[in-house]
């Protein structure tokens, strides 16, 4: 245990007079410069878990120290240690979106110089600048979300909580997006972010933890998911369904009917066996086209939570 980790122990948070479990005993060690991922189902209770570490909600039970201090007893010091983006940002009005950043600056007590220097910084590097004197309320929805990105990100704090920060932003700017997070990292902050988009958990982050009605069902990490389970898949799509009658040993086999897919998951043994299949299938003339990949954590997220 290192003094610098986020330490949660055994929170629970209920609401609806104890009818709803949002959080069940949860008890987890976050690290300075990982990227953590926090996954799971609609409801899971990955946002009461963040309002909890900055101090927004109180837990029934469990604590939260960091550096030593209890962030659930000191929720003033919560709130100077750690940065939140929340899921739903504030309504922009009668504010541009530079001085939407310059202002949460400002409360930080930045001093001014600084309040130029990191705002200029953070849209360039998010590749905003054009909007930057635009009335906030005027912004499409992934700009909005941009803003309220960088408010929780131009002067970070030890440890930053992220509620989906690349819904609705377009695929160059989540990248940019994911990359000043991992500047962030590097710079020995610790981040947690909610997001339900898993290619960009195995692409961008270091480990995940996935939630389900309350309950951690899994804490790994992204590096491991290809290694952890059956790691071939092979996608094949068909030209008929009369193939589907004699398949090669699969670990597990499952016929997309919208996709007019074929998706077997295969152990090493099996490799060669389906591939001599495929390859008749191919002389054939039957197959449309195939594709080999890895298990994705998209395919495997399905199993998870019905394992529990
Ligand atoms: N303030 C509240 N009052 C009553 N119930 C609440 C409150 N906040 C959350 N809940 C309930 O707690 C459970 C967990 O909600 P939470 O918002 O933490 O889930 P989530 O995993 O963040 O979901 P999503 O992915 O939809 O954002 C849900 O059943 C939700 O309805």
């Amino acid at each position: 245990m290192k003094a610098n980790n986020l330490i949660i122990d055994s929170i629970s948070k209920t609401y609806k007079k104890g009818k709803i479990r949002a959080n069940d005993n949860i008890s987890l060690e976050l690290y300075p410069s990982e990227i953590t991922a926090l996954i799971g189902h609609n409801g899971a209770g990955k946002t009461t878990l963040l309002n909890q570490i900055i101090g927004n909600a109180k837990p029934d039970s469990g604590d939260i120290t960091y550096k030593g201090i209890s962030l659930v007893k000191n929720s003033k010091v919560a709130r100077e240690l750690v940065s939140i983006m929340p899921q739903f940002h504030a309504p922009l009005e009668g504010v541009t979106l530079r001085q939407s950043i310059e202002s949460i600056l400002r409360i930080k007590g930045v001093s001014e110089k600084q309040v130029h220097l990191c705002t200029k910084q953070v849209l360039k590097d998010l590749d905003i600048e054009q909007w930057a004197d635009q009335a906030g309320n005027k912004l499409s929805g992934g700009l909005q979300r941009l803003t309220s990105f960088a408010m929780a990100v131009a002067y970070p704090s030890d440890i930053i909580l992220l509620d989906e920060p690349t819904n609705d932003v377009d695929p160059i700017r989540r990248k940019l997006t994911w990359q000043y997070m991992r500047k962030l990292a590097k710079e020995g902050h610790m981040i947690f972010v909610v997001t339900h988009n898993l290619l960009e958990v195995e692409q961008y982050t270091d480990r995940y933890i996935l939630l389900n009605k309350g309950r951690i069902i899994r804490d790994d990490s992204t590096a491991v998911i290809s290694n952890d389970y059956v790691s071939n898949v092979m996608i094949v799509s068909l030209h008929d369904t009369d193939e589907l009658h004699d398949l090669p040993e699969a670990e597990t086999s499952e016929y997309k009917e919208d996709e007019m897919q074929l998706v077997l998951t295969l152990s090493e043994n099996q490799v060669s066996n389906a591939v001599n299949w495929l390859m008749e299938l191919i002389r054939q003339g039957k197959v449309l086209n195939y594709k080999f990949t890895s298990a994705t954590l998209d395919m495997q997220y399905g199993g998870m939570i019905d394992g529990e």
